[in-house]
């Protein structure tokens, strides 16, 4: 039976009921049915002059199509609809609906059971990340955490099989949501797909958020399949992985052992180990180490394209020349919007102190102002909503580390900040509001200066 559209019906009012009875939202009404041979069944579900009734389906072997006013009154039939129905022979009689707790969607039931005043704003709606449904309810919710859990685990029980509630809390060192299971299974571990990669972890241990779908898929695809990407921040890898999938060589690092576990699960699982390389340690050294890393060469270049008569000629010899390494860092992506503008100090003098030598290291990146320096794309909050503000809120106010900032011109998306040491541009894009800090996010990308980079 199909769910009517406008039939004007709702479960028995329970309110303040705090464990599921679900014999309790058992209820009939009557409404008209149009009786036809089976044969026609089709057709009338079908007709045009029916389409503004709601048709709940056929019943039984005698074909009849419940539809029509709750009423029962074949005179509340619009005309055209009665018009049809008689050319068709269509007997129309009253008949008896039994709706139970499996007809109700979740708004009408949490409609029924919650006080009045809450009900405007239940929360029948959830992110989910693989089969957990997350919710974050609000205090005055909380004494019917259990039955709202149990509802939407109910109403969406194709593809979730637990329901948790976020606290209020989160660990401020790894980023990680303490969470209270509501209703369905206690497993935490996830399959979760993103960017056309997949990922495992366990949701109770690492830092995820799936609204950053966009930001993790726009920055990706900013980079050059031929580049190579140091990830700070890196957790499960949702810059890493689809990046190495790009092509794109990546240092992947996270600190919280949980998260490192399962990068790695995760970059065996997508088949890029040759092009990842995770670590598990602070941000601070791991900038600090990152360029030795790279300038050791551990990622090749792709194989250029080859046309048959090359390729014949190379299986003839029967090894291919390796193909050149990529040493230089062409990006670093920052996502730890709490602190990460803390850690750009790191930064000062990293390439001048680096192993191979400053002369090594300072060809590979160019000379004064090159573009060989690699980007960096630094989230952080703001509580400044406007990205103008928010400019001036992130310059200023947090004070960017070892900066000295004379001026801002251009405020916006694109703006060119005028200090003494980091002459460069800051890319400023509106992210997100946080929900928990009620922050906007921002993401900022600029050019590492060559003179902070160098620094003696
Ligand atoms: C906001 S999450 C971002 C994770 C991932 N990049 C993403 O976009 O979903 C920040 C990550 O930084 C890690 N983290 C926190 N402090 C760190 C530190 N000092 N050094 C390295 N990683 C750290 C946390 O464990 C967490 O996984």
């Amino acid at each position: 039976m199909a769910r009517g559209l406008s039939i004007d019906i709702s479960p028995p009012v329970h309110r303040g009921m705090k464990e599921l009875d679900k014999s309790a939202f058992c209820t009939s009404v009557t409404v008209l049915a149009a009786k036809v041979p089976p044969a026609k069944a089709g057709k009338l579900l079908a007709a045009n002059e029916l389409k503004t009734l709601v048709l709940l389906g056929c019943q039984e072997q005698g074909a009849s199509l419940s539809s029509l006013s709750r009423s029962g009154r074949p005179g509340e039939l619009p005309p055209e609809a009665q018009e049809y129905l008689k050319q068709e022979s269509a007997e129309i009689v009253p008949h008896k609906l039994d709706l139970d707790y499996d007809y109700w969607i979740a708004d009408d039931i949490l409609a029924s059971i919650l006080p009045e005043e809450l009900v405007e704003e239940a929360p029948s709606g959830f992110a989910s990340v693989g089969h957990i449904a997350h919710l974050n309810l609000k205090a005055e919710y909380l004494p019917y955490k259990h039955i709202i859990g149990q509802v939407i685990l109910d109403k969406n029980a194709g593809h979730i099989r637990s329901v948790v509630n976020k606290t209020s809390t989160i660990d401020t060192k790894y980023r990680v949501f303490k969470m209270e299971l509501l209703a369905g299974e206690s497993d935490f571990i996830v399959c979760h797909h993103e960017q056309n990669c997949q990922f495992t972890f366990d949701f109770s241990e690492v830092y995820w958020n799936s609204r950053l779908h966009t930001e993790h898929g726009r920055l990706v695809d900013s980079f050059k399949p031929e580049g190579v990407v140091a990830d700070v921040f890196a957790g499960v890898g949702p810059f890493a992985i689809p990046a190495a999938k790009r092509g794109c060589g990546v240092f992947a690092n996270d600190l919280n052992p949980a998260s490192y576990k399962y990068l790695k699960q995760n970059v065996k699982d997508n088949k890029v180990a040759e092009l990842v390389r995770p670590f598990c340690e602070d941000g601070r050294s791991f900038i600090r180490s990152v360029f030795n890393r790279a300038f050791d060469g551990p990622f090749r270049d792709p194989p250029p394209k080859k046309n048959s008569a090359q390729l014949r000629q190379e299986r003839r010899k029967n090894s291919p020349p390796p193909a050149p390494r990529r040493r230089r860092i062409t990006q670093f992506a920052m996502n730890l919007p709490e602190s990460a503008i803390e850690f750009l100090d790191e930064f000062r003098g990293v390439l001048a102190s680096a192993n191979g030598g400053e002369r090594a290291l300072s060809g590979l990146y160019g000379a004064e102002d090159s573009e060989a320096m690699p980007m960096i794309h630094c989230y952080c909050f703001t509580r400044e909503l406007e990205p103008e503000k928010a400019e001036i809120d992130i310059r200023q106010v947090r004070s960017i580390p070892f900066l000295t900032i004379v001026g801002v011109a251009n405020a916006g998306t694109s703006a060119i900040c005028c200090h003494r040491e980091w002459r460069t541009s800051w890319d400023i894009r509106s992210g997100r509001r946080h929900h928990t800090t009620g922050c906007e996010m921002y993401c900022i990308s600029f050019r590492l200066p060559h003179a902070v980079a160098f620094a003696a």
